[in-house]
């Protein structure tokens, strides 16, 4: 990484703890703890369009700016891993035939754990022949991946060579957590500023005690890790392959006080205030569980109305944000019952503008 780039990258940085650091100021909210990324190799996923030129293919992306193509050989946003399959696969699939006509896109996932899953989309029905050359291709790759998998996707079809998921293995306080990552769901792209996260979370929830509540929970990314701290945990996620993904990482993590349910938290939020019932929470009886504790991490829309009330009663709320903006929109209705007590800014993003929050809210 040149001198330049570093000087860019700490710049951008700066800029954006001012800035978030302005958004709180109204919160009357404490120092920033900052944690900043690797400035290369911190995506855990990329995708990319396939572009034909006579014999020749390649991996192309856009000007922002001008919306001007340019060829990519490799991409140093993204994990090494990454980097090395965009050069073996294409050196694989340029003179195949079957491997590469109608190509149009190729998405890669990548786990710390070194697994891999490469997915290949079609303007074209897969056929058998497809098949058995996407299985040598996986063979092929395996002498450099030892565990890659491939996809074939077109319209209304997907084939899958090997597995549709990678597991990875996040270090987290000096503990490894288990992780299922469904390719095409959701997970924090840059994995080691998400260890950094965890444990940001695990040192807000040290000292308290009771039951969690996570909403919007994903795979488990947080209520695996912070099952530690509780008594129970209950994290509800609206997407049907992050809660099959994360009833898999309840098992491997051998955790027995985590449960997660398939409900939106608007859902949730109606169930809690007894206002419907769903089969979904069958064998759950919420009056029983002792929530001190709430831990949301909402897409960039932040909290319905109702669930930021519903978030009210809690003791302690942490509050995992992608949007700076609508956190602080959210904050001024948390404000009139809770206190910030902890904030950070974690770098998910280098070399963009968007920022990650953590925000810690306690009962005045
Ligand atoms: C920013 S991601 C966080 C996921 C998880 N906490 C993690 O760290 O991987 C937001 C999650 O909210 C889920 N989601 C989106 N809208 C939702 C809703 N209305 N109710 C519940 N979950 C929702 C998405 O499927 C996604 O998994």
């Amino acid at each position: 990484m040149a001198n330049n780039n570093l000087a860019q990258y700490q710049e951008q940085l700066d800029e954006k703890v001012s800035r978030l650091n302005t958004l709180l100021g109204e919160f009357s909210a404490p120092a920033l703890s900052v944690f900043p990324s690797s400035p290369e190799h911190y995506r855990m996923r990329a995708e990319f369009r396939v572009w034909h030129e006579g014999d020749d293919l390649f991996h192309i992306m856009f000007n922002q700016q001008t919306k001007e193509k340019y060829r990519v050989e490799t991409f140093p946003p993204a994990s090494e891993g990454i980097n090395r399959a965009m050069v073996e696969l294409l050196d694989l699939i340029r003179p195949n035939e079957i491997l590469r006509r109608k190509l149009f896109q190729i998405d890669y996932l990548s786990a710390l754990s070194g697994e891999m899953v490469i997915s290949l989309l079609y303007h074209r029905q897969l056929d058998s022949d497809w098949e058995n050359h996407a299985l040598r291709l996986k063979e092929s790759l395996s002498q450099f991946f030892p565990a890659v998998s491939i996809i074939g996707r077109a319209r209304k079809q997907k084939v899958i060579i090997g597995n549709d998921f990678v597991i990875e293995r996040l270090p987290v306080n000096g503990r490894e957590f288990v992780f299922k990552h469904i390719e095409n769901s959701f997970t924090q792209p840059n994995a080691k500023v998400n260890c950094s996260m965890i444990e940001w979370a695990l040192d807000c929830v040290k000292p308290l005690s009771g039951d969690l509540l996570e909403m919007y929970c994903g795979a488990g990314n947080f209520s695996i890790p912070l099952a530690i701290h509780f008594d129970n945990v209950i994290g509800t996620e609206i997407a049907k392959p992050s809660v099959n993904a994360a009833q898999y990482n309840i098992e491997h993590n051998n955790l027995d006080n985590v449960k997660i349910v398939r409900l939106a938290a608007e859902e949730f939020t109606q169930a809690m205030r007894g206002e419907r019932t769903f089969s979904r929470l069958e064998g759950i009886e919420l009056s029983d569980y002792n929530f001190t504790t709430v831990l949301v991490d909402p897409p960039r829309a932040g909290l319905d109305i109702d669930s930021l009330k519903m978030i009210q009663d809690y003791d302690n709320i942490v509050y995992i944000s992608c949007n700076p903006e609508t956190l602080a929109d959210n904050l001024k209705v948390l404000c009139t019952t809770h206190n910030v007590v902890k904030t950070a800014l974690f770098d998910q993003f280098p070399f963009t503008h968007h920022i990650e929050a953590g925000v810690l809210l306690s009962r005045k």
